[in-house]
């Protein structure tokens, strides 16, 4: 092995270039990271950033190019070879095994054997010492099926973190995280690093980056368009590296709340057999409404009891002034209710189907109301949501597995719309997606709106939520705790609701974030 970098930069890719069934990914594509620096990989869905990391960290193999690790040029013949080597790479999706416990997920592979057996106290002795040097509480004994997405996530980079790796790729690691968590996260990021650890974070997030990279490098189909430090960057300048112009109006205009608007759908002290206390909500016809709060507060229960997939015990569900129960998603889809999961892996897609078909998924014949929407029809309305929605694919008929994750967002949304749903019911909606994709979910949200139909966003993106609703309802411990409209909400206001605590105490007035949304 031959020494060829300075020091201080621990991975150099040169001159990358990966193709995927004739359609070029990556393209001579050159990037470095320095030891004890966090490095920002970012641009719009498929610009090739999960390729690239991919080939970092041995998951797949360059067509040519090659990289240098620790002063070596190294080939690596798969993951496990990156990893002994000290690159680890926690993906987006997660890869735990749901019936085993912390610990044992965390050493998989690496379990401590006593006469011939997995010695599972020291196992689990050991998962706690991993988890205490990055700081993270969690039980080592409990069943990884019972964690929240959040601690799912911590755990994952706690198994990365069993090889003290060298260099730790993270991908999009705070798409799950609440506030508390994501700062819990960096303060673990800032740790490693100042122990010499580098750290490559993808990430769609603005904030992340300015707040704790040192520097970024932004791709745009394939090729790098920006490389600098971040002190040297504004936001605009990124956002313009990304998606190559800039970006004027994130949000398009809010509708107000007058009193005259049409009910949709109207629910009246709903509460199930745990989470859901009194919930009382409206959507009315051609608004859209949003829900925030700390993760974990019953929205996710609500989001889905509204789409049949989660039993409401107590209260009232009315939609256009006629009582209804939801069952299951069929009763729901025959209403016209529409639901995008916050799990686009397992309820949003089949994996191994093509693009075209999961989004004939839906049997739109067996769904519509009036059984007019035809074969024919239905698969110009998805072309068309695959053109509007701009998805990047290779060709239709590639399996959908293979979309990069923002478009395989959009692949879902494209399939939803075709549907023509009155009701719109959407979690984290824009997990995942790029921020030229993000604007264009706006837009068509607004567009549906403008259309009459009643939509009802789950979202813990504070700038999404108060950007686009035209009323707020904040949950805390499974109950709404106050409503803002629009114009009114700050970010100030929906923090104080989101900790149990009412408005009552906060002075007038807006913050910044409101005033940024609103200017
Ligand atoms: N195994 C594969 N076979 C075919 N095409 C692939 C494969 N893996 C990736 N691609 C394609 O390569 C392109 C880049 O995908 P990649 O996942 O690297 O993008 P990304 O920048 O990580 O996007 P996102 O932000 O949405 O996660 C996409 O067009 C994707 O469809």
């Amino acid at each position: 092995m031959e020494k060829t970098v300075e020091p201080q930069v621990v991975l150099l890719g040169s001159h990358l270039t990966k193709q995927f069934y004739g359609n070029i990914v990556l393209e001579d594509l050159s990037i470095s990271c320095k030891r004890g620096t966090v490095l920002a990989l970012v641009g719009e869905n498929g610009a090739g950033k999960s390729t690239l990391m991919n080939i970092i960290s041995g998951g797949i193999q360059p067509d040519s190019g090659s990289i240098t690790f620790m002063g070596n040029s190294v080939t690596f013949k798969n993951s496990q070879s990156a990893k002994k080597m000290g690159i680890a790479f926690v993906h987006q999706e997660l890869s735990l095994l749901p019936d085993l416990s912390v610990g044992e997920n965390m050493m998989l592979g690496q379990e401590p054997v006593r006469y011939g057996f997995i010695h599972h106290r020291k196992l689990h002795e050991q998962a706690e010492s991993v988890l205490k040097e990055i700081q993270y509480d969690v039980d080592v004994y409990r069943m990884v099926k019972e964690l929240t997405p959040a601690e799912k996530q911590m755990v994952e980079i706690a198994k990365a973190w069993i090889d003290r790796p060298s260099l730790l790729i993270l991908d999009e690691p705070t798409s799950s995280l609440s506030k508390i968590e994501t700062d819990h996260l960096f303060k673990m990021i800032r740790t490693l690093k100042s122990e010499g650890t580098s750290i490559i974070l993808i990430t769609h997030r603005m904030d992340e980056i300015f707040r704790i990279c040192d520097e970024v490098v932004v791709l745009k189909d394939g090729r790098m368009t920006k490389t600098e430090k971040i002190e040297n960057l504004t936001r605009d300048d990124l956002i313009q590296a990304m998606v190559g112009r800039e970006i004027i109006h994130t949000f398009p205009p809010r509708k107000g709340m007058s009193i005259q608007l049409d009910s949709l759908l109207k629910l009246k002290s709903i509460g199930d057999e745990g989470r859901l206390n009194e919930i009382d909500l409206e959507v009315p016809r051609g608004r859209i409404i949003g829900v925030g709060g700390l993760e974990g507060q019953g929205q996710r229960q609500l989001a889905r009891g509204l789409f049949g997939l989660h039993f409401f015990t107590h209260g009232e569900l009315i939609l256009e002034g006629k009582r209804i129960s939801l069952k299951c998603p069929v009763d729901a889809m025959k209403k016209g209710i529409a639901f995008i999961s916050d799990d686009r892996k397992s309820e949003g897609l089949i994996l191994p189907l093509s693009v075209l078909e999961n989004m004939s998924l839906l049997n739109f014949d067996a769904i519509s109301r009036y059984g007019i929407i035809s074969r024919k029809t239905e698969r110009r309305e998805i072309n068309q949501g695959i053109t509007r929605l701009a998805v990047k694919t290779a060709s239709p008929q590639l399996p959908v597995q293979f979309l990069s994750g923002g478009n395989q967002q959009k692949v879902i949304f494209a399939k939803w719309l075709a549907m023509h749903p009155r009701l719109l019911i959407l979690h984290e909606p824009t997990r995942g997606v790029d921020v030229q994709s993000k604007l264009e979910i706006y837009r068509l949200l607004r567009e549906l709106a403008d259309g009459g139909v009643g939509i009802l966003v789950f979202t813990s993106d504070m700038l999404e939520l108060i950007g686009i609703s035209d009323r707020i309802y904040v949950m805390y411990e499974g109950r709404i705790m106050g409503q803002l409209d629009g114009e009114e909400a700050t970010e100030e206001k929906i923090m104080t609701l989101s900790s149990g605590k009412l408005l009552t105490d906060i002075q007038k007035g807006g913050d910044v974030l409101a005033a940024r949304i609103n200017s």
